[in-house]
């Protein structure tokens, strides 16, 4: 039987991935999708109508308001408010109309900022949080403990994944609003072309960070909902809480990642560092032992997943000259 999945979010980042994985298994998969402007998943009303309508059996939230270390620091109500209106009012209609299987992305930036290397699922609420993005950790932190709650007084399959930092195409090249890589990719493309002598990168370029090409976490997606009831109900059981972490392993230094940018660009300036701006979290790096125990790795090395990140940041470029 085919299942019917609505991918909420399908134009973001994760949401492109998710759609074009659960696309090339068609035979499985029918993918139900809205544009923001079709459907505001903040009115509780329209989302209430259009689950009731549609009835998916299976839901993916991949949107929400995102953004990068800036975005988060300077827009906190929105990043607490929206995310919560959007939360609460998915989960109440897709529970009020059926929807058994539900994946919700939360982040590792949830984890408290000081945990133990890897970060393993079970640090989650056992410290301080990162204050550049607190208010949106809280709110995901809620999506989790929604998760928990419906498996628990509802008998639901509700799994909140936790991916690592994401790159890959239909990423957002904000200058200032973005992740660091499509940020860096943006301007180190600036700068070559102006023939620019240097390059300006937020931070002291120390802090580390596993970055994960978002194709792979696309088809991640897609193997977890290809789960049977017995095992995947052994990742939202009552007496579980409902998190699995998804990265690649490995991490690399801003700086390391910066000259791998510029190597992929071909820039030959100077890449310079401002300790004015934020760094953040010195240090995210997930324990994926529970996903490879499933089943499933990443494929997509960072050297590889650089090239098709700029290749589509240069489609981007020409789009918006047309
Ligand atoms: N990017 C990353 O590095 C990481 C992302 N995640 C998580 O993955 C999920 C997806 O992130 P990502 O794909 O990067 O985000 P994007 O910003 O790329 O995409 C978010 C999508 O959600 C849509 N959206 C936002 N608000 C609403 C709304 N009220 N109603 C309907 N649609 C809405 C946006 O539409 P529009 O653009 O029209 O507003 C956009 O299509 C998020 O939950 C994020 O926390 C987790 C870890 C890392
Ligand atoms: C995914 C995750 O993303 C955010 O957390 P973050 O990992 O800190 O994300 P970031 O990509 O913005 O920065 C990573 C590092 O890179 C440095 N850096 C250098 N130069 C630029 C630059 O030009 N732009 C940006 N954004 N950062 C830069 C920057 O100073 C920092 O040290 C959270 O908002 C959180 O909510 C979340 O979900």
């Amino acid at each position: 039987m085919r299942r019917k999945v609505f991918v909420a979010g399908h134009r973001g980042l994760v949401g492109t991935a998710t759609t074009r994985a659960l696309e090339c298994a068609s035979e499985n998969y029918v993918v139900l999708t809205r544009t923001h402007q079709q459907l505001d998943l903040e009115d509780r009303d329209a989302t209430f109508e259009f689950f009731q309508k549609e009835k998916p059996d299976f839901v993916v939230v991949c949107a929400a308001k995102v953004g990068g270390i800036l975005a988060n620091s300077q827009l906190p109500v929105d990043f607490l408010h929206q995310n919560l209106r959007i939360q609460l009012n998915v989960f109440d209609a897709a529970y009020g109309s059926g929807v058994k299987r539900m994946i919700f992305l939360g982040s590792s930036c949830i984890y408290p900022r000081d945990c133990p290397q890897p970060i393993k699922e079970e640090y989650l609420l056992t410290g301080p949080l990162e204050a550049t993005n607190r208010a949106y950790a809280l709110a995901k932190i809620a999506g989790v403990e929604s998760c928990r709650s419906f498996n628990k007084q509802y008998g639901t399959q509700y799994l909140s994944l936790m991916p690592t930092n994401m790159y890959g195409p239909g990423d957002n090249y904000h200058p200032e609003h973005s992740h660091v890589l499509p940020a860096l990719i943006r301007r180190l493309h600036a700068a070559k072309v102006a023939e620019q002598p240097s390059v300006e990168v937020w931070g002291s370029g120390t802090p580390r960070r596993e970055f994960m090409f978002s194709l792979d976490l696309g088809f991640a997606i897609r193997f977890l909902l290809g789960l049977s009831d017995n095992v995947f109900s052994t990742l939202t059981a009552a007496h579980v809480a409902p998190l699995l972490n998804v990265g690649v392993g490995e991490d690399i230094t801003i700086r390391e990642l910066a000259e791998m940018i510029r190597f992929t660009i071909g820039y030959e300036g100077e890449l310079l560092f401002d300790v004015s701006k934020p760094d953040g979290t010195p240090r995210k790096l997930l324990d994926v032992s529970r996903l490879h125990n499933l089943g499933w790795k990443a494929q997509t090395t960072l050297n590889v997943g650089l090239h098709a990140a700029y290749e589509d940041y240069l489609k981007t470029l020409d789009k918006e000259k047309k």
